[in-house]
């Protein structure tokens, strides 16, 4: 028994040994060592290792269990990036199609903008109006105004590079980085008091800006406004406008306290020297008298009685403005204007003034680069009266001592401006804005020149904050879309999922796992929703640019944090915190802010009692010299873009004014040195409202009268009366002019028929030709008897038919000219076609040549190797593919040959054809004959009246 036991236990010990070694099983151990503690090595028995195995196997599953889990997060690293990577893509095909639909809707409305900067300048829009103030107390107010987009700059490729959200402009430039390919968006951000986009109206910039002030000019105080800007970013028009509402309001003040009266004066400021727009641009010295007070000499200053009087001292002095075409705009204002109102009481003491200052473009040192001398001359002189201008308003702004008036004419002329002690003075600078991109760098400039007017400029803490709050707001409400969005779009087995673990848990649905993703995705979210809804909107948000409920959550935040060096502002001044009241009561009303400026975008339609004024313009504007009425066809339009509502109430004033009133017009122009013939007087502009058939008839009457006296003149004037008779009516000035132009025209067709009388015999000479000789002593014949029979009825028949002939000679030699130069132009194109082609077959030959060396190095390698050693299979497919390229070479240039001599004989048959068409010799011979039977015709009609003449007698 004992030996069997020691048998049993000898060879489970050999098996022990034998599993012991493998190094899995130090588990076994351990459960050896429990069982040899308790039970005593003997008891030992095949149970015990029978489940020492299954430890062993089941060490062995985990083991393999742990590989498999190290394969498996691999190949789940690689499927979510495979899955990132689609993801990736789906968005680029994505905006691949919204960049083509974009495309298409560009194309559609004839707009060709870059369609990526289009849609990285709408990715960084501005979304926010906060609510605009009325000017209060500011001695200075700066204001901003964007004029719209022209379809015509949209066509040229224009884009809307300015971002308007009272009180902040954002400028969009676009650049590129310095590989000269990606294109990025630079923004820079400025702060004023107000800022109007292009959606507002004058009205709506009258009403923050000019009418609060408009009392002040009643109470000692002296106001000042400027319009300052690049040329055709809208000044003259934002001060037009605000001329025709401020007449109102001022007009309404007398008319309930008769003991005030207007004195008016205009002047402008043109090459440092100062001209009276009033009086023919007199020139007019500026002095100063021994109480310093600067006068200026002579300045013609006009009683003004009513609102009518008042639109014809400015419209006169809008027409005598100096204005010049530049390479930005062809009615450029080249002088500053100084529209003066000045208030007076029954005492004849100044009350108040105000002061319109319609500035001259500021771009002028750039725009003048291409221009002549004179440009530039003009261009140096703008700039150092803008210069001196903002040195003065900066040192009053600051409260300084001195004030450099002195600096410039301008400066010098609004010293009151600056000077004037009075509480109720104040200054309002309107920056106009042009929005397309490539004028981006002189709105840049100008909004800095407005920006460092004021002391306290820069972004205001107290604005970041709002803006921060409303993005927050947004935010949040994004949010709460996005749960949405994503609580919808997760699947229902995984809802199932959290529902039964939440269920086991005994835990309440609280946070959801939305939140957590939220928090996590938050910003590629928003970035992602700002980006895909600005693109899928791009079209609307132009439109609902304003309405702040339904634009997309605001990036602000996030850009601010991006420019942070940007958004916190320079000059953090205590100050500046004196501001936050406005800015929070227009927070407060912002919501009805939108709406207002909803309700205010409707003032562009056109009433028809303003259309009527515009018209009595343009009509008023007809009457001046040649010389003007380019200029004034311009005003014309601009008056006819300004759709104010005050326009239909001084339309129906001056149309009554025209038809009822007679007795008060000579008082209009009591003032001496006043021009009558170029100044409108409302006698004239009757005239004009009343033109009937009546007066024309005489005029016409008149006309044939002349004629009759000069029978030569017939032709041409009797051609011309229905013109005269509509531009000039009323003056009897051009038309004498008219009638000498005429007279002249006549004599110069009749030297004409001689000449060319003259050209027909030596042609027929030339050619010996007995008919046309004949024809030759005709014209000689008819000639002679022109001389003799000039007061005879039948001559006039005869020049009639002779002018037409010129008329047609000349028309035929205009077409000569025409078809000759287009025959330069097709030479000129034809041999630029030729360059480029030379061009190109050098690029070829240069082609061929690099080919050449290739071959040539791989002989030398071949030579080197030994063709027995090298891989001549890829040699030879080198060299087929180099002979295969110099076949295609080869075709190109065959083909470009090809074209070159297509092109060359087009050319030449249109050569040879043009010249049998254009051949002025055998032109003449065609016309001879045709000339002789005329000159037959008329020695016929001579005869035969000379014979009833003889009956007669
Ligand atoms: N806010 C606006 N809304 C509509 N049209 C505008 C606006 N501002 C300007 N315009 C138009 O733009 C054109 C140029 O404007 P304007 O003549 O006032 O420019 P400017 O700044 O006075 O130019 P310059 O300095 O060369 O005289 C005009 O045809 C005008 O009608």
């Amino acid at each position: 028994m004992l030996r069997k036991q020691i048998n049993n236990i000898l060879q489970n010990q050999i098996a022990r040994t034998e599993y012991d070694e493998s190094p899995q099983n130090v588990q076994i151990q351990q459960l050896d060592s429990f069982d040899s503690q308790n039970s005593g090595r003997l008891e030992y028995d095949s149970e015990r290792y029978q489940q020492a195995d299954n430890v062993v196997d089941q060490g062995n599953q985990n083991n393999n269990k742990k590989k498999q889990t190290k394969k498996s997060s691999l190949l789940q690293n690689m499927e979510k990036m495979e899955q990132k990577r689609q993801e990736r893509r789906e968005k680029m095909n994505q905006m691949k199609q919204q960049k083509l639909e974009k495309e298409q809707l560009n194309k559609e409305s004839n707009r060709n903008v870059d369609i990526d900067f289009e849609m990285l300048i709408d990715q960084e829009r501005l979304n926010f109006n906060l609510q605009h103030v009325p000017i209060s107390n500011n001695r200075l107010s700066v204001i901003v105004r964007k004029r719209p987009l022209f379809a015509k700059e949209e066509e040229e490729g224009e884009l809307d590079s300015i971002s308007c959200s009272n009180p902040i402009i954002r400028v969009h430039e676009p650049k590129y980085k310095v590989d000269g390919i990606t294109k990025y968006i630079e923004n820079q951000d400025f702060q004023f008091d107000n800022a109007f986009s292009e959606k507002e109206s004058t009205e709506d910039v009258y009403k923050y800006s000019l009418q609060p002030l408009i009392k002040c000019i009643f109470e000692h105080g002296v106001v000042t406004c400027f319009a300052y800007g690049q040329t055709g970013s809208g000044k003259t028009f934002t001060m037009r406008g605000l001329q025709q509402h401020y007449i109102n309001d001022i007009f309404s003040i007398i008319q309930k306290n008769h003991q005030f009266q207007l004195i008016m004066s205009y002047f402008e400021i043109y090459g440092g020297k100062c001209f009276d727009l009033l009086n023919e641009r007199n020139q007019l010295n500026i002095l100063e008298d021994k109480n310093n007070n600067v006068q200026i000499q002579n300045l013609i200053e006009k009683p003004v009685r009513d609102q009518l009087e008042m639109i014809e001292i400015i419209e006169q002095a809008a027409i005598i403005r100096t204005t010049h075409a530049t390479e930005a705009n062809e009615e450029s204002s080249r002088s500053h204007a100084i529209c003066q109102i000045v208030v007076k009481d029954s005492n004849a003491n100044a009350r108040g003034k105000l002061i319109m200052v319609d500035l001259a473009g500021s771009e002028r040192a750039q725009d003048c680069q291409s221009n002549s001398k004179q440009r530039r001359v003009e261009g140096a002189n703008i700039n150092q009266s803008l210069l001196a201008l903002k040195e003065c308003i900066r040192s009053m702004d600051s409260g300084a001592q001195h004030v450099p008036f002195r600096g410039s004419k301008l400066t010098l002329v609004l010293r009151d401006s600056f000077l004037s002690k009075q509480q109720n003075s104040h200054i309002i600078m309107f920056a106009c804005i042009s929005p397309g991109s490539s004028s981006s760098d002189h709105t840049v400039n100008t909004l800095r020149y407005a920006d460092r007017l004021k002391e306290n400029n820069g972004i205001k803490q107290d604005v970041i904050k709002i803006i921060e709050e409303q993005s927050k707001a947004k935010r949040k409400k994004y949010n709460s879309y996005s749960q949405q969005q994503m609580a919808s779009a997760s699947q229902a087995g995984q809802k199932k999922k959290e529902k039964e673990e939440n269920d086991s848990n005994n835990k309440n649905y609280s946070a959801p796992p939305v939140k957590s993703q939220k928090t996590d995705s938050k910003n590629n979210d928003e970035r992602q929703y700002d980006h895909t809804q600005y693109l899928m909107n791009n079209a609307k948000n132009k439109e609902n640019m304003q309405s702040v409920d339904n634009i997309p959550p605001i990036t602000y935040q996030d850009k601010a944090n991006q420019q942070d060096k940007k958004f916190i502002p320079q000059q953090a001044k205590p100050s500046s915190i004196q501001k936050i009241p406005p800015i929070q009561q227009s927070l407060q009303q912002s919501e009805q802010a939108s709406n207002a400026q909803q309700q205010s975008v409707s003032s562009t339609s056109v009433g028809s009692s303003a259309s009527a004024l515009a018209q009595l313009q343009r009509e008023k504007r007809d009457e001046r010299p040649q010389t003007q009425q380019k200029r004034q066809s311009s005003v014309g339009k601009k008056n006819s873009n300004q759709t104010d509502s005050s326009n239909s109430n001084l339309a129906n004033l001056l149309q009554q004014k025209i038809l009822n009133t007679d007795a008060s017009l000579p008082t209009n122009h009591n003032l001496s040195g006043v021009d009558q013939n170029k100044a409108l007087s409302l006698k004239q502009l009757k005239q004009i409202a009343q033109s009937n058939p009546v007066t024309t008839q005489n005029n016409h009457g008149k006309q044939i009268r002349i004629n009759s006296a000069h029978p030569s003149n017939s032709s041409s004037s009797q051609n011309n009366n229905t013109r005269d008779d509509n531009n000039n009516s009323f003056n009897q000035l051009p038309k004498k002019s008219h009638n000498n132009q005429q007279q002249k025209k006549t004599q110069q067709n009749m030297d004409n028929i001689a000449t060319i009388n003259n050209k027909n015999n030596r042609d027929s000479s030339a050619n010996h030709n007995s008919r046309h000789s004949s024809s030759n002593n005709n014209n000689q014949i008819c000639n002679t008897s022109v001389n003799q029979n000039l007061n005879d009825k039948s001559l006039n028949d005869h020049i009639l038919q002779k002018n037409k002939e010129v008329q047609e000679n000349i028309e035929k030699a205009q077409q000569h000219q025409i078809e000759q130069k287009t025959k330069e132009l097709i030479l000129q194109q034809i041999k630029e076609k030729q360059e480029d082609m030379f061009s190109s077959h050098m690029q070829a030959i240069k082609e061929d040549a690099n080919l050449l060396s290739l071959e040539s190095g791989l002989l030398t390698d071949c030579q080197k190797d030994g063709f027995m050693d090298c891989d001549i299979d890829s040699y030879v497919k080198k060299f087929e593919s180099i002979v295969s390229k110099k076949l295609f070479m080869y075709n190109l240039l065959q083909q470009k040959m090809d074209i070159l001599k297509k092109m060359r004989s087009e050319y030449s048959n249109k050569y040879s054809s043009n010249q049998i068409n254009n051949n002025p010799h055998e032109k003449n011979q065609q016309k001879l004959p045709n000339q002789g039977k005329q000159i037959e015709d008329a020695s016929k009609k001579r005869q035969s009246f000379l014979l009833k003449k003889k009956v007669e007698n």
